[in-house]
């Protein structure tokens, strides 16, 4: 079937398939790579919400203190599990949508593959030596920010030029959405990293922006990184593999080109919600809100979009593992988008900034969208790339599924109502004008909703035990396909 034709000469199955092949052992390493940075990441996260809610976990050591930890969990979410199903998807959705191999053929990507899988090992270990810039989710120092940029500067050439030797005449959608995800990330990483070395043997340096420029700066950054590594890029995962696994074309090609245009013209703007009532200049603040507020209008294009995409073909979702786990990806897309407009009205985000309602807003987009879109992406992939006739079991799907959602409302719900009696008692005074609570008082106040967002975490780390179980099954001892499918450049799909 081919979600990827439109206009041209229709390309049918029957016409030969070239003797070029597609890069897939890549696209394989990847796969596994985000199965394991995922578990490892998962792991981390539940340990640091342990961490908060018994201290002593902090074993008083520097090396596993909660301020190295923390940065080691979210940078293995978002960029090595994240990074890894982004790239390895990419690679994927590239080759079969173009109907041309990679770009450069297998050697790039291999050097693209370790290339980024050594960036998140200088990463990781740097944290927990202590080495950072203190920027969130920019925290590798300067030598890390280079070797970065260097394998960047590769996949952007890997992904634009397979998109240049394209067999079909049109681009894609999803490929627009990675596009726009390699670019901007490739400027974002080089702005908000500018930083003088104190010395070229050391690891320390000093950043090119001081005071508040620095901080505008960096969440320029960090929102960004939120609107095109964990979005735009996820949006592209979304647009091939639902059509795909549903087996209808996506509903609307004219919306998926009208909120791409505006996601991504509105997406840049709003980064000063992220300073609401600070030194920045007010006017910047109201910017950044009213551009929040415009961005509902694109990110539920997007989901209309993926969501439509079903329409006549809704018991797919009763029976396709893959399209069970991608819509409802993009139904918490739409809740954490909703939320996030709402929560950047500076009277609203007077009461949550600082709070755990802010970390159950991230973790609605990071664990209902980001995480449950890559498990999709990973059921239908697996058995396509090691020529399986299905995935082992479709039980453990099940119990992934329930395990992981029930996991994510734990995670959410408990953030929800600790994250508002948080921002109630900061604010609460009395009769004569002092505040009510001390701090101690408020953390106090946390313990039972910090267990059970543990146990939430705990429960979405055994879903993604259960999947990983399942798709090595699956490798090792699933069905082969009767006739093994000649990895050769068929019909564009
Ligand atoms: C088992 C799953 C997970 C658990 C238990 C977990 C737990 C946590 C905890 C305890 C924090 C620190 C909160 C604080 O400082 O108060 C945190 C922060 C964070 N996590 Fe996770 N996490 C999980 C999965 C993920 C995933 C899959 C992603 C991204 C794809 C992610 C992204 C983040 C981010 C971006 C932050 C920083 C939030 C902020 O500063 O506002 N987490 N996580
Ligand atoms: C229309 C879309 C969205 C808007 C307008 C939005 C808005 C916001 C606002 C106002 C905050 C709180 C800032 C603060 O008080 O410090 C925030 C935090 C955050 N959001 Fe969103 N959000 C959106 C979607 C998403 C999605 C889909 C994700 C994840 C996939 C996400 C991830 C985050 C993260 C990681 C933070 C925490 C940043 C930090 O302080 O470390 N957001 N967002
Ligand atoms: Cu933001």
């Amino acid at each position: 079937m081919s979600v990827a034709v439109s206009g041209g000469v229709p390309i049918t199955a029957a016409q030969p398939a070239s003797r070029e092949a597609y890069v897939e052992d890549v696209v394989r390493a990847f796969t596994i790579a985000t199965m394991f940075w995922g578990i490892a990441a998962f792991t981390v996260g539940v340990l640091i919400a342990f961490q908060l809610a018994f201290p002593a976990l902090n074993f008083g050591l520097e090396w596993t203190s909660f301020g190295r930890v923390r940065p080691l969990h979210t940078s293995a979410a978002i960029f090595a599990f994240g990074g890894n199903a982004l790239l390895g998807t990419s690679f994927f959705v590239v080759q079969r949508t173009c109907r041309a191999p990679l770009f450069g053929g297998a050697l790039p990507a291999w050097f693209i593959f370790w290339g980024y899988q050594l960036f998140i090992v200088l990463a990781g270990t740097g944290y927990l030596m202590g080495i950072t810039q203190g920027k969130e989710y920019a925290e590798p120092e300067w030598y890390t920010d280079l070797w970065l940029t260097i394998v960047w500067v590769a996949y952007l050439i890997v992904f634009a030029g397979t998109l240049i030797k394209r067999r079909e005449p049109h681009i894609y959608v999803a490929n627009w959405f990675y596009l726009a995800f390699i670019i901007t990330i490739a400027m974002l990483h080089i702005v908000n990293n500018l930083a003088v070395p104190v010395s070229f043997t050391g690891t320390k340096s000093y950043g090119a922006f001081a005071g508040v420029q620095d901080a505008m700066i960096q969440w320029w950054y960090g929102h960004n990184a939120v609107g095109f590594f964990l979005t735009a890029g996820f949006l592209g995962m979304m647009y091939y593999f639902i059509p795909k696994a549903a087996e209808r074309p996506v509903y609307s090609y004219r919306l998926s080109i009208i909120h791409f245009w505006a996601l991504i013209f509105l997406y840049i703007w709003a980064g000063p919600h992220h300073l609401h009532y600070t030194a920045l200049p007010d006017w910047t603040q109201t910017l950044g809100m009213v551009f929040s507020i415009m961005l509902w209008m694109p990110s539920w294009g997007g989901m209309i979009n993926g969501i439509m995409t079903l329409s006549g073909a809704w018991d797919k979702l009763r029976t396709n593992p893959s399209l069970r786990f991608t819509v409802t990806a993009v139904a918490f897309y739409g809740m954490s988008t909703f939320e996030g407009p709402v929560m950047s009205i500076k009277p609203v985000n007077a009461l949550s900034h600082y709070t755990d309602w802010t970390i159950g807003h991230v973790h609605s987009g990071a664990l209902g969208w980001v995480a449950f879109v890559t498990f999709g992406a990973l059921y239908y992939l697996v058995p396509v790339l090691w020529r399986r006739k299905g995935l082992w079991s479709q039980t453990l799907v099940e119990w992934h599924f329930w395990t992981a959602t029930l996991g994510i409302v734990l995670y959410i719900t408990s953030m929800w109502v600790s994250g508002i009696m948080q921002g109630l008692m900061w604010r609460a005074y009395d009769d004569m004008g002092f505040l009510q609570y001390s701090f101690v008082e408020t953390v106090a106040a946390m313990h039972p909703y910090y267990i059970i967002r543990g146990m939430g975490g705990v429960l979405f780390l055994t879903g993604a035990i259960i999947m990983a179980f399942n798709l090595i099954r699956t490798v090792k001892n699933g069905q082969p396909l009767a006739e093994d499918r000649p990895a050769g450049l068929v019909a564009a799909e």
